[in-house]
């Protein structure tokens, strides 16, 4: 199914972001093939140094994902008047332009919604309900799918790790109240390609540098290019996704429970002038009472402890007050109040 151009006003001036570093296309990115016995040797390494990583033979049947593409399409197709009725986002529901509660804007439209039904919220009922049965079954048989590949992606991180407990944060995600959501954006064609060019250097921010507060996330997207990560010199580099592989984040939470090994790595999405991009991403979180804190098999007796204890929630509401930009690590960090 063709991907559709909307019309976007670019009237809004945070659009426009000052000129940023340039990326760079790094071709050695560390792809890893999940059937590989070498599989956790080579996530460990990449979460360390990139945080996140290409993902191959993952086992995710291409159907489920090109069903949940056609139905996610069909959505953004519809009428405005249509779509709002899951607007404003709670942060659940449809949103367009708008990313988070606190004035940033992206280049986008996007549903986000929570999927365990145990915990659902109002919202993501709401957007479910008011859809096809086809949608909601291609919503559910990928996110069974999906949060099954994120339970395989984290043991094999924790076995890389040399941690006994192989299921130490595969059980944070399979749990009944587990707080995991799923995202879809829609970044449209941009009409107005010789305007940005001129004010812009090029730059339209889809979806503005972030890190993911979760534990983890898995992306998946159609063949256009616009994800970019951050390495650890500040350069930012492009990510060349094709619509088989996946690409795995390491989020906020990973880091404090590793204490510091793994990265949360800063990444965002450059809109697109040429072709638009549709991305599905699926945030495993734990449930919102977990208390998050270094593994303490991952502080050695000659380290200390980086960072303090925190519930989910308690991350969670302050992470959804910043600015999506912000350092939200500040929160966890032990001695951020004594500077
Ligand atoms: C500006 C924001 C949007 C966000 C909540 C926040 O206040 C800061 C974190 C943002 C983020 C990034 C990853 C996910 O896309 C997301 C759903 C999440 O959990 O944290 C978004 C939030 C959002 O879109 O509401
Ligand atoms: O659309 C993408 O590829 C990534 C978007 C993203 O980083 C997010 O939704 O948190
Ligand atoms: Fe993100």
């Amino acid at each position: 199914m063709a991907l559709i151009s909307h019309q976007i006003a670019l009237n809004d001036e945070s659009f426009l972001v000052k000129p940023c570093k340039p990326s760079t296309l790094v071709t050695e990115f560390p792809e890893v093939d999940l059937s590989d016995p070498q599989a956790k040797t080579l996530i460990v390494k990449a979460c360390q140094h990139f945080g996140s990583f290409k993902l191959v033979n993952h086992g995710v049947p291409q159907e489920l994902v090109t069903n949940l593409q056609n139905e996610a399409l069909k959505f953004f197709m519809q009428p405005q008047f249509q779509k709002q009725k899951a607007c404003p986002p709670d942060p659940y529901g449809y949103g367009s332009k708008r990313i988070g509660s606190n004035n940033d804007v992206g280049w986008l439209e996007y549903f986000l919604l929570n999927t365990n039904l145990d915990v659902i919220s109002p919202k993501s009922l709401l957007l479910l309900e008011q859809n096809s049965e086809n949608f909601r079954s291609a919503v559910n048989n990928y996110t069974v799918r999906v949060k099954n590949l994120c339970c395989e992606v984290l043991k094999q991180m924790a076995e890389g790790l040399g941690i006994e407990a192989k299921n130490v944060f595969s059980k944070l995600i399979s749990s009944e109240r587990s707080d995991c959501c799923l995202r879809v954006n829609h970044y449209p064609i941009c009409s107005k390609v010789e305007e940005v060019k001129t004010l812009n250097e090029g730059n339209l921010i889809g979806f503005g540098e972030h890190t993911d507060p979760q534990i983890i996330s898995i992306i998946r997207a159609n063949n256009t290019a616009g994800l970019e990560i951050c390495l650890q010199d500040g350069t930012w580099v492009s990510i060349s996704l094709d619509h088989a592989s996946y690409f795995v984040i390491v989020g906020d939470l990973l880091q404090v429970m590793t204490n510091g090994r793994f990265k949360s790595v800063k990444h965002r999405v450059l809109a697109n002038l040429c072709s638009s991009r549709l991305s599905i991403i699926y945030f495993g979180g734990p449930s919102l009472d977990e208390n998050i804190a270094p593994l303490p098999s991952l502080v050695s007796k000659e380290e200390e402890s980086l960072y303090k204890k925190l519930t989910w929630q308690e991350y969670k509401n302050a992470a959804y007050k910043s600015r999506l930009s912000e350092n939200r690590f500040r929160l966890f960090e032990k001695y951020a109040s004594l500077a």
